[in-house]
């Protein structure tokens, strides 16, 4: 079995049902807890807040994964930090202080990421790529659960993966949007290390049998 992390995102789950769907994804082979946050402003859709990531992290035993779809991110990293975020995935399309905002997170003691949106080219995140945990590459454009996955994708994580080992680094590379077991074994063989998926788990008839074939197809 491949080590890909798997982590479903919570913004697929039944939100009047929270607290079970979280102890779900603690009852899985998922690694880690994705968690969606959108702004209306960044992106046309309103998630949810900090008071939603602090019930989720009274439960979560996963490592939880945060990706802000939020303008200045920068203004709220310490609360995500507070409320349980292990990861910080900022957009380098949000954020006028890229480099300043990813040395923040780690200064807070969490691990940082830039999210990269489909049109946007991996040569945008290569001066930071030393500073960088992980690089988390869009496969839709991001907004929006249960769209369709951009094949173009695969070339992307590909190139991204050689830049990567080029310099001999260890970063992570997520892939959201869209993942499901019909693309998820191509990623992987592209270079990517975590699969978020949304709607593919918790729209399943078993969300812990789908997590479970999802890794022992890899
Ligand atoms: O960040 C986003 C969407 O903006 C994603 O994390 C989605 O929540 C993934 O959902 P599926 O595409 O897997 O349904
Ligand atoms: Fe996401």
């Amino acid at each position: 079995m491949s080590n890909t992390i798997i982590a479903p995102s919570i913004l697929a789950a039944d939100f009047a049902d929270l607290k079970n769907e979280v102890e779900m994804v603690n009852n899985s082979q998922a690694e880690w807890l994705h968690i969606d946050i959108m702004d209306g402003m960044f992106v046309p859709n309103l998630s949810f807040g900090l008071p939603v990531c602090q019930a989720i992290n009274k439960y979560c035993k996963k490592v939880q994964d945060v990706h802000l779809m939020i303008e200045e991110p920068g203004r709220y990293l310490k609360d995500f930090v507070d409320a349980g975020a292990d990861f910080i995935s900022i957009h380098a399309e949000a954020s006028r202080h890229l480099h300043k905002d990813i040395h923040t997170i780690k200064e807070l003691g969490a691990k940082a990421a830039i999210a990269l949106n489909p049109h946007s080219p991996i040569e945008s995140v290569e001066p930071l790529l030393e500073d960088l945990d992980m690089v988390l590459l869009m496969s839709v454009n991001p907004g929006f659960g249960g769209q369709s996955f951009i094949g173009s994708t695969f070339k992307k994580v590909e190139k991204l993966r050689k830049m990567i080992d080029s310099k001999g680094l260890d970063t992570l590379i997520e892939v959201d949007g869209g993942v499901k077991d019909s693309n998820a074994k191509q990623l992987v063989e592209a270079g990517a290390n975590v699969l978020v998926a949304g709607s593919f788990v918790f729209n399943s008839a078993d969300p812990i049998q789908t997590i479970a074939d999802l890794k022992a197809s890899l």
